[in-house]
């Protein structure tokens, strides 16, 4: 499965994370914003599709950054994430799908549980960012 992800950081170099709602896998924990890559998609452009219809925000291609990946074996599939850097957008990120967000600096984020595939991304976010 191929799912492309953003860290959008604020101008106080926060991260955005949003908690997976009841009802999905992985529910409850915290993730970048993000999602499946549909075929005919470029992972770029599934991240700003999804962007808008996760944020209702604005970006484009050329305002995303890739600047890490992770590749984890679930028990059922394989995940490839492409995570990609993000400063520019049009819009305040507000959640459409009633999910619960929170800004967050790179050191804290290890203190929200994330999916397992983003454990190893969450050490390198504090060096990158
Ligand atoms: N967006 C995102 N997905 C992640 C992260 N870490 C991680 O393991 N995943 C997994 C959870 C899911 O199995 C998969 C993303 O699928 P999803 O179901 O959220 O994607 P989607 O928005 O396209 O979903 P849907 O339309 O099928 O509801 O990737 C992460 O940081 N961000």
């Amino acid at each position: 499965m191929l799912v492309a992800a953003a860290a959008l950081v604020d101008a106080d170099g926060r991260v955005l994370i949003a908690r997976r709602p009841e009802g999905k896998p992985l529910a409850g924990l915290w993730e970048f914003p993000g999602g499946k890559v549909v075929p005919g998609e470029t992972p770029e452009q599934a991240l700003v599709r999804e962007l808008h219809e996760e944020l209702g925000l604005d970006t484009r291609a050329s305002c995303l950054a890739p600047i890490a990946f992770a590749s984890h074996a679930y028990a059922d599939f394989h995940l490839l994430m492409p995570l990609f850097a993000c400063r520019v957008w049009q819009g305040n990120p507000t959640a459409q799908e009633g999910q619960e967000l929170a800004w967050v600096k790179p050191v804290r984020l290890a203190d929200y549980p994330m999916p397992p595939a983003d454990e190893p991304l969450v050490a390198l976010l504090r060096d990158l960012l």
